[in-house]
């Protein structure tokens, strides 16, 4: 009982506890004597972190600070917030992901969520949640963690990943979110098959039972948590659409594959045609890989043209989607809901039935704006790059399937393939380019730069919904940070101002959410409303 304290990772400061409180808690003579301030604290911890080699070793180190002591794990984060990024989330976490049952060492206060136990879907978050008072929570069921797939209760780690990124960004409340898995089975034969998967062994389940659960899931949550702000992430292409638009009208829901990438790559587009002085309408764009996020993506720029004076039908003949089937056609099978409104007309085109892969497609149609989200590697050759090239001044080419081993392309290339032309954003950090006397910054263009703000901005607001002006707010707001005039400018602001833009971002949500009558509470100024919902990392 006495020692409880010390293993509550929300209240524990470890040898920071003063003399007086070691007094009153019972902690005399169970700490070294020495008390020692955050920052000394913070200093030990940055230095042992140094000493780790691998990747790996430097996540596992800090992920044990977290478990023991948040506001000393998010003190060390908030001192090195570019450093961190890559070893606490992508591309980090997706080796983490895929061997959590073999690291495991405790449950970092998530919810458990059974497909098979439906009844105990409002214990098990009452019981994660404990005394705090949650108001944001990223549920995932690990179908589609980042591009590797399924990995069943595994995905958990993306989910705490995730909010800690809110946290390290945006100053959210590590005490007030909520990680969630849904074990909804798994279809990855290698955790069916190891005997120390910690998820259930059985296959997916799909259909009605499949919803249902969710719904009870979604149900629950408003219930135990009213002023919850809902985070869905990587969740397979068959749900993930589908539960977004279940429930986006009605609750402050959100989707970070679909709506988070959109927003982030629609600023990289802004802020590439700022640098090459371009109109977005007066782009050819080519998803590659049209699932939950090329959808997602393509549905936002086009949303951007129509905003920039096209017409609907207009805009929609500046897109085109390569799936697995080549460019897809209205005829073409099995579309999804989202790609049928960008599939195109045979009959455009002299030969409709050799496009079955990105260099005839790039051929075919001269895409200014190539965009990957299609988890394989390597798929934006050399040719296909080139092919671009020929055909328009400066290309945006953005490949940004996660991790770095899904890469269509990486950014070295891409440059020197296109003579210094390409104005490129990767999904995961990528050095500086140098080619012909010129150092290259390389944007990453990933959700992580636009969902924390986000989140808090509807927080702070009291928004009922996250509606299509609030992003679409957020997604002009990252304008104006990175200087276009400088040779070889990144088209997204650097990470190392995460927390600068992710202010930004707040404040542009909060107000639209504002403006269009959205908050449930008063709200007399944005900022202050803001401000008092950040938390700093201080005892
Ligand atoms: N940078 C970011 O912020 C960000 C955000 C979300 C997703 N992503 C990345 O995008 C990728 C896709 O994620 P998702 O959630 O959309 O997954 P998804 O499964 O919904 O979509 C992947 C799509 O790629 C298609 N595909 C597979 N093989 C292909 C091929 N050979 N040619 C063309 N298309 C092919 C699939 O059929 C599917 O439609 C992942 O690698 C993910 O990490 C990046
Ligand atoms: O998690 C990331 O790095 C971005 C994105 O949500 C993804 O699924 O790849
Ligand atoms: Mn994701």
């Amino acid at each position: 009982m006495t020692q409880s304290i010390l293993n509550d990772p929300f209240k524990n400061k470890g040898t920071a506890f003063t003399e007086q409180e070691r007094e009153q808690l019972s902690l005399v003579g169970i700490l070294p004597p020495a008390v020692q301030t955050l920052a000394e604290q913070a200093e030990q911890v940055y230095q042992q972190y140094q000493s780790k080699s691998s990747a790996l070793g430097k996540r596992t180190f800090l992920m044990s600070i977290f478990n023991e002591n948040r506001v000393l794990f998010f003190k060390v984060f908030s001192q090195h917030v570019a450093e961190f990024m890559p070893i606490v989330y992508d591309p980090t976490i997706a080796t983490t992901v895929e061997h959590y049952s073999e690291l495991f060492v405790q449950p970092q206060n998530a919810a458990f969520l059974a497909i098979d136990n439906p009844n105990s879907i409002e214990d098990s978050l009452r019981n994660a949640a404990g005394d705090r008072d949650i108001r944001l929570l990223c549920v995932t069921d690990g179908e589609g963690v980042l591009g590797i797939g399924d990995w069943g209760t595994q995905g958990v780690d993306i989910t705490v990943g995730k909010l800690m990124v809110y946290t390290a960004a945006a100053g959210i409340d590590p005490s007030q979110v909520l990680p969630v898995v849904i074990d909804a089975g798994t279809n990855n034969e290698s955790l069916l098959n190891n005997p120390l998967y910690l998820g259930l062994k059985q296959h997916r389940v799909r259909g009605k039972r499949y919803d249902q659960f969710i719904d009870q899931f979604v149900s629950a949550v408003e219930k135990l948590f009213p002023d919850v702000y809902l985070h869905f992430e990587d969740f397979g292409r068959s749900n993930a659409a589908n539960i977004l638009n279940r429930y986006k009208d009605s609750q402050l829901v959100f989707n970070d594959d679909i709506q988070g990438t959109g927003i982030i790559v629609l600023a990289g587009v802004l802020g590439a045609l700022n640098i090459s002085k371009q109109k977005l309408t007066d782009q050819t764009y080519l998803c590659f890989g049209a699932g939950s996020a090329g959808a997602g993506i393509t549905m936002r720029v086009y949303n951007e043209m129509i905003a920039e004076g096209l017409s609907p039908e207009d805009a929609k003949q500046h897109f085109y989607m390569v799936d697995k089937q080549g460019l897809l056609f209205t005829d073409t099978p099995d579309l999804t809901p989202e790609q049928k409104p960008f599939a195109r007309l045979r009959n455009e085109f002299a030969n409709p039935d050799s496009l079955t892969d990105l260099l005839s497609v790039v051929k075919a149609v001269h895409p200014t704006t190539l965009v990957g989200t299609s988890t394989q590697p390597g798929t934006f050759t050399e040719a296909v790059i080139k092919e671009m090239a020929a055909n328009t001044e400066r290309p945006i080419i953005f490949p940004i399937s996660n991790p770095t081993k899904l890469m269509e392309a990486g950014a070295a290339d891409l440059i020197k393939w296109t003579a210094g032309k390409g104005l490129i954003a990767t999904g995961v950090p990528s050095n500086d380019v140098q080619y012909h006397g010129i150092t290259y910054q390389i944007g990453q263009a990933n959700n992580a730069l636009i969902y924390p703000g986000l989140g808090l901005g509807a927080i702070a607001s009291s928004a009922s919904v996250l509606n299509d002006a609030m992003i679409s707010a957020a997604a002009h707001s990252l304008g104006g940070i990175v200087d276009p005039e400088q040779a070889g400018a990144a088209v997204l602001p650097p990470v190392t101002k995460l927390n600068q833009f992710s202010d930004n971002v707040a404040a542009a949500v909060a107000q639209s959410a504002v403006d269009q009558k959205l908050n449930q509470k008063p709200i007399k100024s944005v900022q202050e409303a803001i401000q008092k919902t950040q938390w700093q990392p201080a005892y």
